[in-house]
């Protein structure tokens, strides 16, 4: 048990890139908590897919023992907080278990989107706030201009911002010197009733689920009986141990402390995140302040390109369930496509993961259909439905009215891009908040719809600024417009996987790109195929793919046989990503690309 004045418990805050996982890796490695033989780079990210798109999904935790030039011995718990939009969810969460924050800034970038969102999470957990100005090895380091905008865009005092390079070690002891200075020490009780915070809880193969927990008062030791406040379950706690980052037992854990248990905890669902674990017996009275609950804000349709593999499927999706709380399943048959699953994600880059970690980590193909957002329908009769799929829509003449979720986005951008962004905002039904300068770049906020987002909207933001712009969005609620559901008849079979939820004002333009586009991504078969956009029963747009003559193959000169043999092969391997529908083969690319909209 350490003393709380020896405690130090913070987290790293930036935008994406800014250097948080070096830096991390940084402080680890000078305090000797892990052999340099043994330093991986980016330590912290545990999954491989993570570090192949250099973002950090899980939070995690490393307590480090640092001897600081006062000759105390002092104890640094650092939680790692993800950087990317998707998982802001996780920011929040992991800053209520600690008392401070590194705010790292690429001094070569500066403030971005992203280093608002996550500075205001860490403002709100009343943090103490040390800035670090970061890779000021770099020529294009500006450090005064980038400590100025420190002050004016987000308030607080630069003066003492650390200068750093987490690449080469340059002000790395003095970012020790400050976490143990600048940084409070945490308060709690070693006497009073036990109360923990359960920060995160993952489902490890040899132990089962994890749980990360932060002590504020009491003391938690192996063999306890403990209870969930929430959930009201109880359990026998088998092991407590901390991070260093390797898994190391400890006998227990007092206020203050940071460090994980287990005990015999079959789901990661049975553990809510945000809960109070208390004793069972003499326990708290109440619990701490719960957390922002993560839901699901997007929803699609997974299913396997070869429906044999349905069961495998299931089994994937289960394991990766059981390791993630945030992502939601539940099975789904469609007239087209089979038997699947409906899933829900925290954004994107979480369906993103999830669907690359089912290809490649289980082997199976899949087709994806369009990502949705939940809308609510207010019935004539009073009752409320969450939509999740738009195949889902029922009965217009039973419907009141629509209402979808809107989201206030917050997008940082130099001068020169500040028209095509805004154009951009306002293509997507976007309604603008505000609009400021911080040096000469332009802070726009805008009130958009989240199924005008979802899809490719930071993609197209990334191309219409040459990839200058940052973003950073928040939901705000639901609000009610005018939306239909428009779906698509491939040589006149509707295909429920391409339905989909527009405003009615853009639905014939919706409706004739997507028909252009399916045009183009439909292959050519023996006959016409009529491609069809409609509301209800009113077709609004048409297009015809003309039947196929010849062979394919027929056009190859002469008797090159390789080359014929090689479009042949093509043609194999690319008729595995097609599903058939009625006579029509369509293929997989198809279901997300005829959704891309290019405004
Ligand atoms: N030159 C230089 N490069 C740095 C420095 N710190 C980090 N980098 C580089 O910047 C890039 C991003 O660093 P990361 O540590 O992965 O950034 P991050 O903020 O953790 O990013 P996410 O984990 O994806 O949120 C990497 O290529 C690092 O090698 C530095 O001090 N100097």
């Amino acid at each position: 048990m350490t003393e709380l004045s020896k405690i130090r418990n913070f987290s790293i805050v930036a935008h994406i890139d800014h250097g948080k996982s070096t830096l991390a890796d940084r402080l680890i490695q000078s305090t000797g908590t892990v052999q340099d033989r043994d330093m991986k780079e980016q330590l912290l990210d545990a999954m491989d897919i993570e570090r192949e798109r250099g973002i950090t999904i899980k939070a995690n935790t490393v307590r480090i023992d640092y001897e600081a030039d006062d000759g105390e011995r002092y104890v640094l718990n650092l939680i790692d907080t993800p950087g990317h939009v998707d998982f802001a969810y996780e920011v929040s969460r992991s800053m209520r278990a600690v008392e401070g924050s590194l705010l790292v800034v690429d001094s070569t970038q500066g403030v971005e989107a992203q280093t608002l969102a996550n500075v205001y999470q860490a403002i709100d957990a009343d943090h103490e706030i040390v800035p670090v100005l970061n890779k000021i090895d770099l020529p294009a380091a500006d450090c005064d201009r980038v400590a100025e905008q420190i002050e004016d865009v987000i308030g607080i005092d630069a003066t003492d911002a650390i200068r750093v390079s987490a690449k080469t070690g340059i002000g790395i002891k003095d970012t020790l010197e400050a976490i143990v200075k600048r940084l409070p020490a945490p308060t709690g009780e070693r006497d009073a009733p036990l109360k923990a915070m359960l920060v995160d809880s993952w489902y490890d193969a040899y132990l089962g689920v994890i749980v990360l927990v932060r002590i504020m008062d009491g003391v938690l030791k192996k063999g306890d009986q403990i209870k969930m406040m929430q959930t009201n379950a109880r359990y026998g706690v088998d092991r407590i141990g901390v991070f260093r980052p390797a898994m190391q037992v400890v006998d227990e854990l007092g206020p203050g402390e940071i460090g994980f248990i287990t005990a015999s905890i079959k789901q990661v669902r049975d553990t809510k995140v945000g809960d109070t674990i208390t004793h069972d017996k003499k326990g708290a009275e109440t619990a701490l302040p719960g957390f922002k609950p993560s839901v699901p804000v997007v929803f699609c349709g997974l299913f396997p390109v070869d429906s044999s593999e349905f069961e495998d499927l299931r089994d994937a999706i289960e394991k990766l369930a059981l390791n993630d709380a945030s992502f939601s399943y539940e099975m789904e048959t469609s007239a087209a496509l089979g038997f699947g699953f409906r899933c829900g994600f925290l954004g994107l880059l979480h369906l993103e993961v999830i669907r690359d970690r089912i290809e490649r980590e289980y082997n199976i193909e899949l087709i994806t259909t369009a990502p949705s957002v939940v809308y609510h329908i207010f019935m004539k009769d009073g009752e409320m439905l969450e939509l999740h799929n738009p195949a889902d829509m029922p009965d217009l003449s039973k419907v009141d009215h629509l209402e979808e979720p809107r989201i206030k986005a917050t997008i940082l951008v130099p001068d020169e891009y500040l028209g095509d962004v805004l154009k951009l905002c306002q293509d997507r039904r976007g309604i603008q908040q505000d609009l400021s300068y911080a040096g000469s770049r332009a802070m726009v906020v805008y009130d958009l719809p989240l199924n005008e987002v979802v899809f490719d909207f930071y993609d197209r933001l990334k191309s219409v600024t040459k990839g200058y712009a940052s973003f950073d969005y928040q939901m705000i609620g639901y609000r009610a417009d005018n939306l239909v559901k428009m779906s698509v008849l491939v040589n006149d079979e509707p295909v429920d996987a391409l339905s989909t939820m527009v405003h009615r004002d853009r639905a014939e333009q919706r409706g004739r790109a997507m028909c252009e586009k399916l045009k183009d991504l439909i292959p050519r078969h023996m006959f016409k195929i009529p491609i069809q956009a409609a509301i209800g029963g009113k077709v609004i747009a048409r297009e015809t793919l003309s039947a196929l003559r010849k062979d394919v193959t027929a056009k190859c000169y002469g008797g090159d046989a390789t080359r014929k043999r090689k479009l042949l092969e093509k043609q194999k391997a690319g008729k595995k990503k097609m599903r058939q529908f009625g006579r029509v083969e369509i293929p997989q690319e198809a279901f997300i690309s005829a959704l891309k909209m290019d405004d």
